[in-house]
C-alpha cells in the first residue's frame, strides 16, 4: 500500500509501528532534501563508472591521475581524530537487523561496532528499519532483547564498543520511499536516518556520527559523501567535521586514488579501511575484458599474493603519511563448533592473518564474530603498544601501477568451481530469506563474497584461459551440470521440506541468470533486490 506523505513523497513499505517511530515527519523532510540536493550526482557518478568501464573494456591500463598530482605530492593531514576514534585495534562487525547480535557486538571487547545495513544485510524494507530501530536504541542504550524459548535477556554492559554505521552503497536504491515518484537512494535512506536520529544523541553522550563508506570507485565519490555530510550537519545544527567516515578501500578504482580520497573527506575523515572482498570482487568486475587478467581460485586469492600485498601496504604508507588510521580487513574464519582441532584450526589461520596486519602497520582489524574478538586483540597488543601505528611511515613502501593490478599465479579446479557454484547458489538464498550474512563450509559468507563467486564463474567461462587444471574448458554447459550436481547435495543435506521452502531454486535461478549473460550484471544484489519486498 502506497503511503502518499506529500505530494512529493510516498512511502510504499508497510508503516508499521517501527516504521512510524523512525519514519518522522521531520526525518523525512530531512530525506526529501537529501535526494533533491543530490540524487542527480549520484546517478552522474554511477554513470561515470560505466564510462569508466568501457574504457577498461578499450584496454585503458589503470594508472595514478595525472590531475591530481598535487594532492598526493602536497603536504596534508586529515582533521585531528575525536578520542574514541584513536585506537581501533579490534572493530566487530554484523548486521544491523539482528538486535541480539547487535548487542553482543557491542558487549563483544571489540573497540568499536560496524553495524552493516550494507553487504551484511538483506535490504529489505523490514530489515532496514529494524536496523534504524537498533541502533536508535543502541546510542541510547535502551537496547535489550530476551531469546524466545531459553528468556535469556540481552542488554548493554557498561564499557560497549563504539558505534559506526555502514548504509548501503551509491548504486542500491530503496524502492519504498518515493521522491518525486523516483525510488530514493539507499544510501541517501540509510545514511539519513542514522544521522537525523541519532547524531546529536552521539555527541551528547561524548561519540559521534560515525560511518563507514562502502564499494567508493572515486575520489568523485567521496566529493559527494563530503559535501553530503556538509549539507547535513547544516540542517540539524551541529559542528562541521563531526561526522567521521571510514572509506573502504575495496574497489580497483579506488586504490589508484586513496589520497585523493582522503584529501575530498579530510574534514570528515577516519581513515581508510582494506575491504579485501569487494576488492577482489572488483579486481575481476573491472578488469574482466582484459586478456591477461584471470584470478585463480578463489581459495588461492589470499592476502600475500602480490596484488593484495601491494594494496594493502599502498594504503597504509597513503594512511600514515595522512596521520588517518589504515585498518585491515576481515578473515574470513568463523569458529567451527564440535570439532576442536578443526576450529584450532581456523583461529590459527585468522592469529596469522591479523598479526600480518599488524605487522605491516595496520591500526586495527576487522572480526566477524566475537569468539575473534581476542584472537586478533591478541596479535595487535603484541605488536601496537600505542593506540595505533600512524607514526610507522611506511616510508620504504614503494608500490607501482603494475603491482597494483599484478595478475596472480595459480590454478582454476574443479573444486574451486564447484564451492563458486555452491557457495554463491546457498548464499543468494540465505539473502533472499533475508539474512545477508551466512555461516557456509564454516566461512563467514556475505554479498561480497558470493559476487566473488559468481563473478570467477562468469569470468572463466569467457576467457580463454578458463581452464580447469585438467585440461577442460570451463564452460556454461559444464557450470551448469556441476550446479545440478551442487543443487543436489545441498537438497541431501538440508531436506527436501527446507530445500523448498528456503528459496534454493530461485537462488539457483539468479545464479544461472548472472552467468549466462555475456553482459555483465554490476551487483547482484540489484536482480536479487527485485525478488525482495
Ligand atoms: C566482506 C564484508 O563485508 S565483512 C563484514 C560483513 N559481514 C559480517 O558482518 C558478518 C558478521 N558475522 C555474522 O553475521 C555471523 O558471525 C555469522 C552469520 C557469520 C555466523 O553467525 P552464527 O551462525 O549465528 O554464529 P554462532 O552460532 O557461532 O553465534 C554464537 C553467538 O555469537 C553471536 N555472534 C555471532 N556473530 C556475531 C557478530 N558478528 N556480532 C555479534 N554477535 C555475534 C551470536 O549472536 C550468538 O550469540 P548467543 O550465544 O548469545 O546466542
Ligand atoms: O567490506 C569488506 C570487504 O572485504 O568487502
Ligand atoms: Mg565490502
Amino acid at each position: 500500500m502506497e503511503h502518499a506523505i506529500s505530494e512529493k513523497l510516498k512511502i510504499v513499505g508497510e508503516l508499521s509501528e517501527d516504521a512510524k517511530e523512525i519514519l518522522t515527519p521531520e526525518a523525512l523532510e530531512f530525506l526529501f532534501n537529501l535526494h533533491v540536493q543530490f540524487n542527480e550526482r549520484r546517478k552522474t557518478l554511477l554513470q561515470n563508472r560505466q564510462e569508466r568501464q568501457k574504457n577498461l573494456d578499450a584496454g585503458e591500463k589503470l594508472d595514478f591521475l595525472k590531475e591530481t598530482i598535487e594532492i598526493r605530492e602536497g603536504n596534508w593531514t586529515i582533521a585531528p581524530l575525536p578520542e574514541d576514534l584513536k585506537d581501533r585495534r579490534v572493530e566487530i562487525t554484523g548486521p544491523a537487523v539482528d538486535r541480539k547480535m547487535v548487542i553482543n557486538a557491542l558487549n563483544s571487547g571489540a573497540k568499536m561496532f560496524m553495524a552493516c545495513f550494507e553487504d551484511a544485510s538483506t535490504p529489505t524494507w523490514e530489515n532496514m528499519i529494524a536496523g534504524q530501530i537498533n541502533m536508535r536504541d543502541s546510542i541510547r542504550r535502551t537496547i535489550q532483547f530476551t531469546q524466545p524459548g531459553t528468556g535469556k535477556q540481552y542488554s548493554l554492559k557498561e564499557n560497549s564498543a563504539v558505534l559506526l554505521v555502514r548504509p548501503r552503497g551509491l548504486h542500491l536504491l530503496e524502492k519504498n520511499v518515493l521522491v518525486n515518484n523516483e525510488p530514493m537512494s539507499g544510501s541517501f535512506f540509510d545514511f539519513g536516518l542514522y544521522f537525523f536520529h541519532n547524531a546529536k544523541e552521539a555527541l551528547a553522550r561524548g561519540t559521534g556520527p560515525y560511518f563507514y563508506l562502502p564499494k567508493l570507485e572515486s575520489h568523485l565519490e567521496a566529493r559527494l559523501w563530503n559535501d553530503v555530510f556538509v549539507f547535513a550537519q547544516d540542517y540539524v545544527g551541529i559542528p562541521q567535521g563531526t561526522i567521521k567516515a571510514t572509506v573502504l578501500i575495496e574497489t580497483i578504482l579506488a586504490a589508484f586514488e586513496m589520497d585523493e580520497i582522503l584529501y575530498e573527506l579530510k574534514e570528515h575523515s577516519a581513515g581508510l579501511n582494506c575491504g579485501r572482498w569487494d576488492y577482489i570482487f572488483s579486481y575481476i568486475k573491472r578488469l574482466r575484458n582484459q586478456p591477461d587478467v584471470i584470478l585463480p581460485d578463489r581459495g588461492q586469492v589470499t592476502m600475500t599474493v602480490p596484488f593484495m600485498k601491494a594494496y594493502t601496504s599502498l594504503c597504509i604508507q597513503t594512511c600514515h603519511k595522512r596521520n588517518a588510521p589504515a585498518m585491515g580487513g576481515m578473515a574470513a574464519q568463523i569458529p567451527i563448533k564440535g570439532d576442536s582441532l578443526a576450529n584450532e584450526m581456523a583461529f590459527e589461520k585468522v592469529r596469522e592473518d591479523k598479526r600480518r596486519e599488524a605487522t605491516d602497520g595496520h591500526d586495527g582489524t576487522w572480526v566477524a564474530h566475537p569468539g575473534l574478538v581476542p584472537v586478533a586483540m591478541e596479535q595487535f597488543d603484541a605488536v601496537m603498544k600505542t593506540p595505533n601505528q600512524i607514526h610507522r611511515k611506511r616510508e620504504d613502501v614503494v608500490v607501482t601501477a603494475e603491482e597494483l593490478v599484478a595478475v596472480p599465479e595459480g590454478t582454476i579446479t574443479e573444486e574451486g568451481l564447484r564451492i563458486n557454484a555452491s557457495v554463491g547458489v546457498q548464499y543468494i538464498a540465505s539473502w533472499l530469506r533475508g539474512n545477508g550474512a551466512a555461516p557456509i563450509n564454516n566461512l563467514m559468507e556475505d554479498a561480497a563474497t558470493a559476487e566473488i563467486s559468481r563473478t570467477q564463474v562468469w569470468q572463466w567461462i569467457r576467457h580463454e584461459k578458463g581452464i580447469l587444471d585438467d585440461g577442460r574448458k570451463v564452460t556454461l554447459e559444464l557450470v551448469y551440470d556441476i550446479l545440478q550436481e551442487e543443487l543436489a547435495k545441498i537438497k541431501n543435506s538440508v531436506g527436501e521440506q527446507v530445500y523448498q521452502s528456503g528459496r534454493y531454486d530461485e537462488a539457483a535461478e539468479l545464479f544461472k541468470s548472472l552467468i549466462d549473460q555475456d553482459e555483465f550484471v554490476e551487483f547482484l544484489t540489484l536482480p536479487g533486490y527485485e525478488k525482495i519486498s
